[in-house]
């Protein structure tokens, strides 16, 4: 459904994903903690070409790559990553800050593995999800990145996944831990209002280049005439009366 009915204004709000985070307006919360990433390089499993995007998947049967702390309660366990971009540098980002918008977002997605059994269970809920944003922005090569982009040839065309096995994933991670935080949604299908979004407020780098190869995957199946995921970015959604905390003064 993802309304929800607020009284005191008798109307319906949504919670939708992304937004823009106006960083003047953004409250600071004393009582946000540090973000603890816990995760083990050993459980990533294998990148798919999912049609309109990349997910790297990582194996989520048990809790050996979660996210803890931050504006969490419990454990969260790390399920995937992918990345949104544009059709060109000057937009790609699904969030934005001051109305800037970057070349791309890295979204590090995991699931309450504390109070639900699946990612697919968690989704239903508000509490379900935690996804981790992380702006890029254009500068040198980003090394941690090419690991990923040598194999995106094997997954040209949607359907298409190849093993990826041993990733340190915290080498996508910037110095600066404060972040953004607020209630949202899925930025695809299927919308789910279940999503505790966490944007970190250092980006990181990545050159044109590489972003030229993300551009190279197809969003068509390998018999189809091929065209390409060239943006995979959702419009930013109304804040409503959703407040966006700080974890930094
Ligand atoms: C039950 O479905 C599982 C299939 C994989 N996912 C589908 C998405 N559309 C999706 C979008 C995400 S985003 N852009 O909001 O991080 S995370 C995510 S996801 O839930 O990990
Ligand atoms: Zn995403």
């Amino acid at each position: 459904m993802g309304l929800h009915y607020s009284h005191h204004k008798h109307c319906l709000t949504h919670h939708q994903s992304p937004i823009n985070i106006n960083t003047r307006t953004a409250k600071y919360n004393p009582s946000l903690k540090p973000l603890k990433f816990s995760y083990d390089p050993k459980t990533a499993k294998r990148i798919v070409n999912v049609g309109h995007c990349f997910n790297v998947e990582f194996e989520d049967i048990c809790d050996k790559s979660v996210l803890s702390e931050g504006p969490l309660d419990g454990h969260y366990r790390l399920c995937q990553f992918h990345f949104h971009w544009g059709s060109s540098d000057r937009d790609g980002s699904e969030h934005n800050i001051d109305g800037h918008l970057y070349p791309a977002e890295l979204h590090i997605v995991h699931w309450n593995s504390k109070k639900y059994t699946s990612f697919a269970e968690a989704a239903k809920h508000p509490d379900g999800v935690a996804v981790v944003g992380v702006f890029l922005k254009l500068g040198n090569t980003n090394p941690a990145l090419q690991s990923i982009i040598e194999n995106l040839d094997k997954v040209k065309t949607k359907g298409k996944a190849c093993p990826f096995t041993e990733f340190h994933l915290n080498g996508l991670l910037p110095e600066d831990l404060n972040y953004w935080t607020y209630m949202g949604s899925l930025t695809t299908k299927p919308y789910f209002e279940c999503v505790t979004w966490i944007i970190l407020q250092e980006a990181i780098t990545v050159s044109s280049q590489q972003l030229e190869q993300f551009r190279r995957l197809q969003c068509t199946s390998e018999n189809e005439n091929p065209s390409f995921i060239l943006e995979n970015h959702r419009p930013v959604q109304p804040l409503d009366h959703r407040v966006v905390y700080s974890s930094c003064p």
